[in-house]
């Protein structure tokens, strides 16, 4: 097994940051400040919860994170919606203690699809912009990206539409959001690519997508992948619950790596840092790992 693109792409830079593409894949801890997260990892209850959120994330760069996705609004099928107001609120106290606390070269994503929470969490110490809309939802998302020159996810979302072949269809969503990002004149290196696994797609096109990631390398971006404890994990176990998804998620990532998933967005990183490293030795033949 080899990646023929491994390390193609030129390294991501902006302001204090730079990413090294194809010799390693990065692992991104999650950190939800929600009271609702599908997979119980929500922090936002209680008086304490900064504390805890901000421990958890200590906790994962120790363990290698590289980023630490920070979200105020679950979007889990059926979730409750949260106001912008409401998603600042909770966001960015966070990410001012994130940034204060975490190290310089940790990457603090904001996961939202709204523009004016993207500002305010980049405006307190965020650095990159993970939009589960692909830039679609907020016509002024692209034009924060660009003023603030931070790096996007670009995140397929199947939701509401028709389907007719799960990879081209979610190959056309991501190929029209690059376009909506270079429209904006956000540069092509600053593009992260994501076929956005449990975002209006059933099991089995899940289980499709994660069988043919390969292809979106066509695309010619770093490929971010969010397979951690979802729910097509459990369908094809059994029935399994959340917690008990563990070895799932860690074959996904296995098998993500595998395929050229340069970024894998984990809520238990100690575990997905060992199968990484181990995925990462075998198929990049990198050895040592840099993240010790
Ligand atoms: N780029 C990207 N972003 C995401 C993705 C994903 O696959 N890719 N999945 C999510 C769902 O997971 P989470 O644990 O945050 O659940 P929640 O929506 O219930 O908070 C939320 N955000
Ligand atoms: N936001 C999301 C949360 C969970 C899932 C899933 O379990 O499939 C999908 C999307």
């Amino acid at each position: 097994m080899s990646l023929s693109t491994g390390g193609s792409f030129p390294p991501t830079q902006w302001a204090d940051h730079m990413i090294v593409w194809g010799k390693q894949t990065y692992v991104m801890g999650i950190i939800n400040a929600t009271p609702d997260s599908f997979s119980g990892d929500g922090l936002q209850t209680g008086d304490d919860w900064i504390e805890r959120a901000v421990a958890r994330a200590e906790h994962f760069v120790v363990e290698g994170a590289r980023f630490i996705d920070v979200g105020g609004e679950s979007t889990r099928p059926n979730a409750a919606t949260v106001t912008a107001e409401q998603e600042i609120e909770r966001v960015v106290p966070l990410i001012r203690a994130l940034r204060a606390c975490l190290p310089a070269d940790v990457i603090i994503s904001i996961d939202t699809y709204k523009a004016e929470v993207a500002a305010r969490a980049l405006d307190a110490g965020a650095s990159l912009i993970n939009d589960i809309w692909g830039l679609k939802h907020d016509p002024a998302m692209a034009e924060v990206a660009h003023k603030y020159s931070v790096p996007v996810v670009l995140m397929a979302n199947m939701r509401g539409y028709h389907k007719h072949d799960i990879v081209s269809d979610v190959t056309r969503f991501l190929s029209a959001a690059i376009e909506r990002a270079l429209a904006a004149s956000i540069p092509w290196e600053h593009i992260i690519i994501d076929p956005g696994i449990g975002f209006g797609v059933t099991p089995e096109e899940n289980l499709t997508l994660l069988r043919r990631l390969g292809e979106l390398r066509l695309l010619g971006r770093p490929i971010l992948l969010g397979t951690s404890r979802k729910s097509t994990i459990g369908k094809v176990l059994g029935g399994l619950p959340p917690e008990e998804r563990l070895e799932g998620t860690a074959a996904t990532v296995a098998l993500g790596i595998a395929q050229g998933v340069d970024i894998v967005r984990v809520h238990d990183v100690r575990e997905m840092m060992r199968v990484v490293k181990m995925s990462d030795a075998i198929i990049r033949g990198t050895f040592p790992h840099s993240e010790a």
